[in-house]
């Protein structure tokens, strides 16, 4: 299923993390609708080269998930391209992005690239601190970004991102009420089945990480809470 609009559910695996052979078979026949391969730290040519290789013995589009162009290899079913909208600095917002095109342009196979336009909420996650994004945001200033990513910019994508801290439900639901075309990706500190379908409800696609490395069997349960 390589259509996002069909999406639900998705493991996001840090190259930078150990999984085991056992671990990583469950989490691609899980039912999940996808594995992104991204992270903020030490994501290398190597260790993503690794990962999709061993992704790619199994069934599953297998997404990478762009954070620094030194670790875009070939052999990815699509490329996500985060662009993060509330960032102060405009390297992450559009300049990187200008240098990566200056260089891979000619190359590109534009039907494989799907921009994410990031919403960054947790002040402490690496993403942040990384971006300097603007977290200290209100309700309305959220939902005037998803405003923003669908209506001016007309992204695929609008991704509220709390990394390792269980978000504002009540946010999520009003940045969902505002997008008709852009779909809502939520990801942050999801552990339990309970905690995904809430979420679910309201996100159109939700992104579960950490807790596959500290609670693999909770991981996997969050896939059957969804779909
Ligand atoms: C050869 C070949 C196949 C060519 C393909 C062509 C291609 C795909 C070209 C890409 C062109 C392009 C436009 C690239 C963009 C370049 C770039 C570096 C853009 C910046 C991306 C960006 C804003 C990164 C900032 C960090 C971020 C938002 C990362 C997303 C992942 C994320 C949030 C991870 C979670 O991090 P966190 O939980 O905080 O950290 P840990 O899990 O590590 O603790
Ligand atoms: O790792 P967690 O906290 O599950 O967050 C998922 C994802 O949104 C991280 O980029
Ligand atoms: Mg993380």
């Amino acid at each position: 299923m390589y259509d996002i609009n069909e999406w639900k559910h998705v493991f996001k695996l840090d190259p930078d993390k150990e999984i085991s052979d056992e671990a990583l078979e469950k989490i691609c026949e899980s039912g999940t609708d996808a594995i992104m391969v991204g992270g903020s730290d030490n994501v290398t040519e190597d260790n993503v080269l690794n990962l999709m290789s061993r992704i790619r013995r199994y069934l599953i589009p297998c997404v990478l998930e762009v954070s620094t162009v030194d670790s875009i290899i070939p052999g990815f079913d699509l490329y996500f391209i985060p662009t993060v909208l509330n960032s102060k600095r405009p390297e992450w917002i559009v300049e990187l992005h200008q240098q990566a095109v200056k260089e891979f342009g000619e190359i590109m196979n534009w039907d494989e690239i799907i921009v994410e336009g990031y919403c960054i909420l947790n002040e402490e996650c690496k993403a942040a601190k990384l971006t300097e994004a603007n977290t200290d945001l209100t309700c309305d200033d959220v939902v005037a970004y998803a405003r923003v990513a669908e209506n001016i910019f007309h992204l695929p994508i609008f991704y509220l991102e709390y990394s390792g801290k269980l978000g504002d439900l009540s946010l999520v639901e009003e940045a969902k009420n505002v997008l008709s075309n852009t779909k809502l990706f939520y990801g942050g500190g999801i552990t339990t089945p309970e905690e995904a379908k809430m979420f679910a409800e309201h996100a159109d696609v939700v992104v579960v990480g950490n807790v596959i490395y500290s609670n693999l069997d909770a991981a996997l349960l969050t896939v059957s809470a969804i779909k």
